[in-house]
């Protein structure tokens, strides 16, 4: 029972690897990391053992050593990935590849004339290596077909409504183009199960390698912030099993939408909202837009208008506004309002269009929908201002110590490295 990742990032190393690191049945599973389109990240955690600390940061910051991940590889690493998707022992696939990755029209359907799609349909049919997310999960499926593969779980882990239908649609829809049969095998074996995932999680930044160096006395040159707060929602079938994930706070469920929607909406919906408007009024982050009472006013009308189509009762609506406060108020992450501001016209659908369409069903204006995207009036030296990502300095105080005595019980792991403290 294995189970491999599309996405290698901040997000899957925080929320996923951090599940399965806690199962109570870790060391009978081990992940296989692989980038989405990248390769830096795969390098420097595989010169770390693929072991990386997250720093849980608020009142009180933790420091944790995760190690559920036992391969790191790049995107283009095509070999690796098939002979993981060939294993019987494969249970789960699990993808966190960003909105745009899903290859999607902003309406949510398939366009095979997308410039990478049909060029991957061309690669998979001449048996080359593909590049897109899509392309590259029907050429692992197409591997594990060939290798009379048993059934297995996709599970998608990205901010988007249904996003286990979603990757279904997209990768099938590659698959058929290249070989019918595939694509019925991918129907009668393959699991797409929906999630909905929460674990406030922004790019790190040198000044968080820091951080991490001087707190934990260790170095770390990837390490990941995050905060306390975790959830998974997940529905669908794990054919080939899962890791006891619901042991450790996951919930399982028949359907999604009703936590899709909460989330989507609240959250990110909100955090879009400060993202724009935040940039506007001069702020870097969250914890400092959220800080602004004119956003945190606009905030809270977005979120009485986002109240009256969510079918919550009203303690529950209060407990997690409560809540979205408070992390949105937490000083300790710095997420920056850039990060969340990319890839809008993907982000801001599902986040915020289905709240207007209600508002405008109902025969109001949406007037909290309608401030989100007030960026759009901003001046563009402004806006190019808004979008300057952190410059990554790299740090250079010791190195990684590898030592005998690393758990290799762990499936495809090899390595017998223990990561310990540099001593000071
Ligand atoms: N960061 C969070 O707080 C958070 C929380 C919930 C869900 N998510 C989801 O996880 C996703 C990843 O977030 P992250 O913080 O890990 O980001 P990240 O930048 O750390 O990692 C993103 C990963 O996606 C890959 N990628 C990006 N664009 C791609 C593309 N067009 N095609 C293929 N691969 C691509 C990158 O190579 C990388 O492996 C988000 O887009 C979101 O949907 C993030
Ligand atoms: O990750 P993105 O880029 O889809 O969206 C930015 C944030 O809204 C998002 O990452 C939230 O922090 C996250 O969804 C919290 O769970």
């Amino acid at each position: 029972m294995r189970i491999v990742h599309i996405g290698l990032g901040n997000f899957f190393r925080a929320h996923q690897a951090w599940y399965t690191e806690h199962a109570p049945d870790a060391d009978r599973w081990g992940i296989a990391a692989f980038g989405g389109r990248g390769g830096h990240l795969a390098a420097t955690l595989s010169e770390q053992d693929c072991l990386y600390t997250l720093r849980i940061a608020g009142e009180p910051t933790r420091h944790e050593v995760i190690s559920s991940i036992s391969h790191a590889h790049t995107a283009r690493a095509g070999d690796q990935w098939r002979m993981y998707l060939r294993s019987p022992q494969l249970a789960v696939v699990t993808l966190t590849v960003t909105e745009a990755a899903s290859a999607l029209t902003p309406g949510g359907q398939v366009d095979l004339n997308h410039e990478d799609l049909r060029n991957d349909i061309e690669r998979l049919r001449a048996g080359s290596q593909p590049r897109t997310v899509p392309g590259r999960l029907a050429d692992g499926l197409r591997a594990r077909q060939a290798a009379d593969g048993r059934p297995l779980a996709v599970v998608s882990c990205d901010n988007l409504a249904g996003n286990g239908a979603r990757a279904k649609q997209v990768v099938t829809a590659v698959a058929d183009a290249v070989d019918p049969a595939l694509s019925r095998w991918i129907a009668a074996n393959i699991s797409w199960v929906s999630t909905v995932v929460d674990r406030i999680t922004p790019a790190t930044t040198a000044d968080d390698i820091d951080a991490v160096t001087t707190e934990s006395r260790r170095q770390d040159d990837v390490p990941v912030v995050t905060e306390a707060f975790t959830e998974w929602v997940l529905a669908g079938d794990f054919p080939a099993g899962r890791p006891e994930w619901d042991e450790v706070g996951a919930q399982f469920v028949e359907d999604t939408t009703p936590f899709e929607n909460r989330k989507l909406w609240m959250l990110n919906g909100a955090h879009s909202l400060l993202a724009y408007a935040g940039g506007i009024r001069g702020h870097d982050t969250v914890a400092q837009a959220f800080d602004d009472p004119i956003l945190q006013g606009w905030v809270d009308q977005w979120w009485d208008e986002v109240a009256t189509h969510l079918a919550l009762p009203p303690t529950e609506m209060t407990r997690y506004r409560a809540a979205l406060r408070t992390r949105f108020s937490n000083q300790h992450i710095k997420h920056r309002l850039a990060q969340i501001a990319a890839d809008g016209s993907q982000k801001l659908p599902p986040r915020i269009v289905p709240v207007a369409r209600a508002e405008r069903h109902a025969g109001r204006l949406p007037h909290g929908a309608a401030r989100v995207p007030c960026r759009l009036v901003m001046p563009p030296a402004r806006r190019r201002r808004a979008h300057a990502r952190p410059r990554h300095r790299p740090t250079d105080p010791g190195k990684l110590r590898h030592h005998p005595g690393r758990r290799t019980n762990r499936p495809f792991a090899t390595s017998t490295a223990t990561w310990q403290r540099t001593p000071t």
